[in-house]
């Protein structure tokens, strides 16, 4: 990676806060030439490579929705960093081309399991993660009945964050949860703490409306992140909006998954009434639309530069089989009376 530095640009609001000396990463170089990064979230192989094919040039590694869809379970803490490691793993993989940010949660514990967490993330391909600072069990920073943990200790967890990543091109969001415990003064104060200790960005969860984000922009430094969280606290704007206000990092990390959910649900429920879905395929990708999603023909192609077929006789018809297996079946049995004969000759003959 490049540990080359930028400054200022990239700033949003020109508001002068941020002005620290920036870490040149994959994604901080795509926030300077966009103005902001757009990430939907993702959950699995299969969402990640829809996102790639839409266009979209990173993705967002949503907790919650990989709880939801690996787990069945609420975003309650129940969603372990080794699953959410391999779950990185598998979703770098389906989509190479483009950067995913995973969602690290608390990191595990202790700066000890911080370490871990982002080692294993950055051996899965992710561009970078998100720590936050809630008290376990965590819940959806949308969620009532969240804690926080002191400042200082999320903020000695992320320089173990730091020290892990060293030179590697790794970006490291800190978020702050504080905002609906011990307010929003606080959550700022955390922010910029967890800036100084080594974060790339800053993300105060869920501000409950304009004059909260516009604030945390005003009052935060380094890249700032906001969540488009649909059914949750903070008002629905868009990228070109929040850009302005001066956000970096947006993500809607519930979209796919909630119109996965909902896809299912409908479309579920009409098969179990009409017992068919032939009036119901205009709710459903095609066969071809589906196998072009995932990557067909490149697959075929590789069949056909790797296969042996060609060089392999072709089986032959049934009726051509038969009548050479019963060929070969009386050539043997006069093979064996001739070898029989000239056995017992000889045998004969000593
Ligand atoms: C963004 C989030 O962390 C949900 C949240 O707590 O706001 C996720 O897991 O998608
Ligand atoms: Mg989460």
């Amino acid at each position: 990676m490049s540990t080359e530095m930028s400054t200022g640009a990239g700033n949003g609001n020109g508001n002068g806060n941020g002005a620290a000396a920036r870490r040149s990463t994959r994604v901080s170089r795509i926030i300077e030439s966009e103005g902001a990064l757009l990430m939907p979230g993702v959950y699995d192989a299969l969402s990640a490579a829809i996102v790639q094919k839409t266009g979209f040039s990173a993705g967002f590694i949503s907790g919650y929705a990989v709880s939801g869809s690996l787990l069945g379970n609420p975003d309650v803490g129940l969603l372990t960093p080794p699953e959410m490691a391999e779950t990185a793993r598998r979703i770098c993989a389906s989509a190479p081309h483009t950067l995913f940010i995973a969602d690290a949660d608390t990191g595990g514990g202790s700066a000890l399991n911080v370490k871990r967490t982002v080692q294993d993330l950055i051996a899965a391909g992710a561009a970078g993660c998100f720590l936050e600072d809630q008290a376990w069990p965590k819940k959806c920073g949308h969620m009532h009945g969240k804690q926080v943990i002191p400042a200082e200790e999320h903020a000695v967890k992320i320089a173990a964050a730091r020290e892990t990543v060293g030179d590697r091109d790794f970006f490291i969001v800190a978020r702050t949860d504080a905002r609906s415990v011990t307010g929003l003064d606080d959550a700022i104060a955390r922010a910029n703490l967890y800036i100084d200790s080594g974060a790339d960005a800053c993300f105060v969860e869920a501000p409950r409306n304009d004059e909260e984000l516009m604030e945390i922009c005003r009052r935060t430094k380094g890249y700032r992140v906001c969540n488009m969280l649909e059914g949750g606290k903070t008002p629905l704007h868009t990228r070109q909006e929040l850009m302005e206000m001066g956000f970096h990092l947006i993500k809607s990390p519930l979209t796919t998954v909630y119109a996965a959910a909902r896809a299912l649900v409908d479309v579920l429920a009409a098969l179990k009434k009409a017992e068919t879905t032939r009036d119901e395929l205009h709710r459903l990708t095609t066969f071809a639309e589906f196998n072009n999603i995932v990557g067909i023909d490149s697959w075929l192609d590789v069949e056909d530069r790797f296969s042996v077929a060609s060089s392999v006789p072709k089986p032959l018809p049934a009726p051509e089989i038969t009548e050479k297996k019963e060929k070969i079946k009386a050539a043997a049995g006069a093979a064996a009376a001739v070898n029989g004969a000239a056995t017992n000759g000889a045998t004969n003959g000593h």
